[in-house]
């Protein structure tokens, strides 16, 4: 499908490769919450400086009651680690505000506190995730690991939640469709809104309309106009100019005269009276295409789809084909979007036809107006004629569901396993540092993830492991495994990033290859199966006799 209103591609700056390690400013230690520093002091004044933790980061459900996630945000984590360090001003601002009593010494700790001792696992970015299954795991110093908290949630969740989001749309609009991110202006602050269009691309969209996005991530932006446009043209005496060159001849044509003229041998055609058709609406279309004869795309909706938007488009359209350009295409931003793409399709096929011009048939017919995943589950069950959403406020907002929910828990301290008990089965914490596989079956699909000691050796390919729910002792299965990934890397090390990180472009398709490794049923729409998460019999019965040993016995009396 033809690119409408886009920048030029060629001029390529690869921002994403000048500012891998770059920072995102607002990313810094004390972007958290007060009490990990609190925690801190504590930690420090007990004792605690040379503790050792493991602290696992997970979520609990999948949104959007689906039963899959898709992990996103961790280079922005390995880029925080790489920046951890408290400036002057910050360890100023902390003395300042902080109890009266916490001693000098703390702050000379804090000042050359950086992130080296720790060793970040994850699986990789752009994976399907599920729940209960940490994505990262943190180990080292306990004060520094307890530090990175907050940041690592507040850079998962929404990256996570959004990459998610993004990829249900392109599920259920499927491959064809052009999928643009509109979102900017409803966003939560300007962050999330760049966020969103980071995110909505990784999780499969084509561009985005935030142009700041376009230039520091390297993603397409695209965009048409608003209805602003169209409404500041009151009539044809608004047009100051009204000529074009041919493309080919450069022969001066009035673009004005020759819509007006294939207006009126429209009407005829399409039956539409030019009365009720807008002269400000033609005005404000023969000024764009004059502006953007290449890529000529106009909003019909603004007064009526039916009666002036698509006559005043393709008699604009024709003019632009009689100077030797091929129009882009319409938006459609309100009405039945279902009828009026038909419409407009029917529309573009009888002129195709009408005057030997083939190419209208293939008129790009984007639709926007609050569009989320129902309405375009909708839309495809009725039929339409869409090649393009533009989508905001429901995919930034992830209106269905605003947050993931990850958590941060410690699980280890001094290699002694913690276990946090819940009322609650399924809020019990997994105890202990873990190895986490998953394993697939002969046609390639992903089976199961599989918990582990990390003291165990791993599932070994056509070997029978028995594979256990969590809390359930009923519930057991043996898998034999055609394939088993070790889901973990080390990212971070000694200091510095250790794994060749992906471009964007290569964490977009990894979120697409890892997706065709699920089976459909667990990534239907409605009423999905939840994909199982097990533990190995050795953890299983780990977990079961820490509880046992924690849980405290209640007297009845
Ligand atoms: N054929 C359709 N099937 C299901 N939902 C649709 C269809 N066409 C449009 N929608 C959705 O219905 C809603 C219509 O929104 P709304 O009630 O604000 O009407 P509108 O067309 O925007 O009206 P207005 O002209 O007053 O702006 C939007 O969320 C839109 O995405
Ligand atoms: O509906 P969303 O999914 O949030 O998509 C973005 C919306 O933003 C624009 O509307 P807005 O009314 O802000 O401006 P406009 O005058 O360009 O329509 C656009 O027309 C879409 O309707
Ligand atoms: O380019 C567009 O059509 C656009 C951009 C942002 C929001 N709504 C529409
Ligand atoms: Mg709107």
């Amino acid at each position: 499908m033809s690119s409408f209103m886009r920048t030029n591609k060629t001029d390529n700056y690869n921002f994403i490769e000048q500012n891998r390690f770059n920072h995102n400013a607002v990313v810094q230690p004390l972007l958290t919450d007060l009490y990990q520093i609190t925690m801190a002091y504590a930690y420090w004044k007990s004792g605690k400086t040379d503790n050792v933790a493991v602290f696992d980061l997970f979520f609990r459900t999948n949104p959007f009651h689906g039963e899959f996630t898709i992990f996103a945000g961790l280079e922005e984590c390995l880029k925080f680690l790489d920046n951890f360090r408290y400036s002057d001003s910050d360890m100023e601002y902390l003395k300042q505000t902080l109890d009266a009593n916490i001693e000098d010494e703390f702050y000379e700790y804090l000042r050359n506190l950086t992130a080296k001792d720790i060793t970040l696992y994850a699986i990789e970015e752009g994976s399907v995730a599920f729940p209960r299954v940490p994505i990262i795991k943190i180990e080292g110093p306990l004060i520094i690991a307890q530090l990175l908290e907050t940041t690592l949630l507040t850079l998962v969740n929404y990256a996570s939640l959004m990459a998610t989001n993004s990829a249900r749309y392109r599920m259920v609009a499927g491959k064809n469709i052009q999928l643009l991110e509109f979102g900017l202006r409803r966003a939560q602050g300007p962050d999330g809104g760049l966020s969103a269009s980071k995110y909505a691309y990784i999780g499969g969209f084509d561009g985005t309309s935030n142009v700041l996005a376009g230039k520091l991530f390297n993603i397409p932006v695209k965009g048409t106009h608003a209805h602003a446009y169209i409404t500041s043209f009151s009539g044809i005496s608004d047009l100051k100019t009204r000529v074009l060159r041919h493309k080919q001849t450069g022969i001066t044509g009035d673009l004005l005269e020759t819509a007006l003229k294939h207006r009126n041998n429209l009407s005829n055609v399409l039956d539409i009276s030019t009365e009720e058709s807008s002269e400000g609406e033609l005005a404000a279309m023969v000024s764009f295409a004059i502006a953007f004869p290449d890529v000529f795309m106009a909003l019909v909706d603004t007064y009526d789809v039916k009666r002036s938007g698509l006559l005043n488009f393709c008699a604009v359209a024709l003019a632009l084909n009689d100077l030797g350009y091929r129009a882009v295409g319409i938006r459609i931003d309100s009405g039945d979007l279902a009828y009026l793409s038909c419409l407009a399709r029917e529309t573009f096929e009888t002129i195709a036809e009408r005057f030997k011009i083939p190419w209208f048939n293939q008129l790009t017919i984007v639709a926007s107006n609050d569009i989320n995943e129902d309405t375009i589950l909708s839309l495809n069950e009725q039929g339409h004629k869409i090649d393009c959403f533009g989508i905001g406020t429901h995919l930034v907002t992830c209106q269905r569901q605003p947050a993931l929910g990850c958590v941060y828990k410690l699980v280890e301290i001094n290699e002694q396993a913690r276990i946090k008990l819940s009322q609650d089965v399924e809020k019990v914490t997994m105890p202990g540092s873990k190895n986490a596989y998953r394993l697939y079956s002969t046609d390639g699909h992903a089976l199961i993830d599989l918990l582990q000691k990390v003291t165990e050796s791993p599932p070994e390919v056509g070997q029978k492991v028995l594979c256990r729910h969590p809390f359930q002792e009923s519930k057991r299965a043996y898998v034999i495994p055609s394939r088993v990934e070790p889901l973990y890397k080390v990212y971070w090390k000694d200091g510095r990033i250790c794994q060749d990180l992906p471009t964007l472009e290569q964490v977009r398709e990894k979120v697409q290859r890892s997706l065709k490794t699920v089976r459909n049923d667990h990534k239907r729409t409605l009423n999905p199966t939840p994909y199982k998460v097990a533990v190995s019999d050795d953890l299983y019965n780990f977990i079961h006799d820490l509880w046992l040993q924690n849980a405290p016995i209640g007297e009845l009396s």
